[in-house]
């Protein structure tokens, strides 16, 4: 699919690719990589990495004039987020774009867009004859969505991934409806957990004691109160954001055989994201307390307990933060720092020690993504590309540290 052609009705190129891509059904749970991976290019050269035990692939491309220095990691997903297409104005794979140039599909702002934009930018500064310090790698990662398992979180432990030598990597960030655009340092950790609340059975005519139900009353009551503290933390603090706050959310509910059976235990579930400044063994211990004081033999499950908080320097004198930042100036663009409020594949790159920033350069646009009719403006997208020839260019010019020479 990255073959130059030309465009119908004199839409940028790049605009068609990018709609071309969208169209592949990358999505879970049974997401159709056939063509991304075997895609081959003109300009770049890829490689495609077998995962071995996975089964899963992966390209990667290489440039760069001084190859000893460490190299920049251009990161993306290839997977995107199942559709209620019911809900949506078009069809979510068709990549319709309207009057005002607004492309809708999944994966428009999330984060095909940003594959795309770095694709077209490499490709740009090559055209261009540019000669890059530091070599660029280019990554497209298969299961971002379902928690970068087998994808960023195996390879980052791969001896192939320590070839590649990363000093810094970019990563996906969000959408930002006004002027600015919003960079992330951080993650908040998620941690899904089950609470498990054992009882007496019974006859459901009766008032038998120690119930699984008032238990599990008392544990998401606990929960539940704590989630109403934070969002009151949030509503009234004017410098937060949400990935300053530790959100708690409900997401299932496990137990019962009959209407009138007392149940033997009944089960609930948590999606928590904790901000990176929270003690992570302190939160544990409210936690275990919330259970026992809940009654007897309550006990919880995680099933995604991350525990990484490193963060990436946004310090005026860290070397890839300040060239970032500085072409980002002279482009008279406004970042507003933040810690970003889900997870992404940037945690796995953080937790061996590389600085990652994640950002997808979309102002004036609504955060749509995992929602119904996802887009993004052509001229957004095309602005994006300009961004990150100048950033990638940046980032790839950052002299040689001491320990590198
Ligand atoms: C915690 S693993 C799942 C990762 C997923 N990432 C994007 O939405 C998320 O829920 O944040
Ligand atoms: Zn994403
Ligand atoms: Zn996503």
């Amino acid at each position: 699919m990255f073959t130059t052609r030309s465009s119908p009705g004199g839409e940028d190129l790049s605009v068609s690719l990018f709609r071309e891509y969208l169209r592949l059904k990358t999505v879970h749970p049974d997401p159709d990589y056939g063509e991304t991976s075997s895609s081959q290019d003109a300009d770049i050269k890829m490689r495609l990495l077998d995962m071995c035990l996975l089964g899963l692939l992966s390209p990667i491309c290489r440039s760069g004039t001084n190859p000893t220095l460490k190299s920049i990691l251009l990161n993306s997903h290839t997977d995107v987020v199942p559709v209620y297409q019911e809900h949506w104005k078009y069809d979510a794979f068709s990549a319709f774009k309207d009057a005002e140039g607004n492309i809708f599909a999944r994966g428009s702002q999330d984060m095909k867009c940003v594959t795309i934009q770095y694709i077209q930018a490499v490709r740009r500064l090559k055209a261009e004859g540019r000669k890059l310090m530091r070599t660029v790698h280019l990554m497209f990662v298969p299961d971002e969505e379902v928690g970068g398992h087998k994808g960023m979180e195996t390879f980052v432990k791969h001896p192939e991934f320590n070839k590649l030598n990363i000093g810094f990597a970019l990563d996906e960030g969000l959408a930002n409806p006004g002027e600015a655009f919003t960079v992330f340092y951080g993650e908040r950790n998620p941690w899904w957990i089950t609470v498990h609340c054992p009882g007496s059975p019974g006859h459901g005519s009766r008032f038998v004691e120690n119930t699984a139900a008032e238990k599990l009353r008392q544990v998401i009551n606990s929960f539940l109160d704590f989630r109403e503290k934070e969002k009151q933390r949030l509503n009234t603090s004017e410098c937060f954001t949400l990935g300053d706050v530790t959100t708690v959310n409900m997401t299932m509910v496990k137990g019962g055989v009959a209407y009138n059976v007392i149940p033997a235990d009944m089960d609930v579930s948590f999606d928590l994201r904790i901000p990176p400044k929270v003690n992570l063994q302190e939160f544990e211990r409210q936690i275990k307390k919330w259970c026992t004081e809940a009654g007897e033999d309550v006990t919880y499950k995680f099933a995604q307990k991350s525990m990484n908080q490193k963060l990436t320097s946004t310090a005026e004198n860290d070397p890839w933060w300040s060239a970032f930042s500085a072409a980002c100036k002279a482009m008279n663009l406004t970042l507003e720092k933040e810690i970003f409020p889900a997870a992404t594949d940037s945690r796995f790159i953080r937790a061996v020690g590389i600085p990652a920033i994640g950002f997808s350069p979309m102002n004036r646009t609504p955060i749509l993504l995992h929602d119904h009719n996802e887009y993004l403006n052509e001229r957004v997208f095309l602005k994006g590309i300009s961004v990150f020839e100048r950033l990638i260019s940046a980032l790839a010019s950052v002299p040689a540290f001491p320990d590198e020479a």
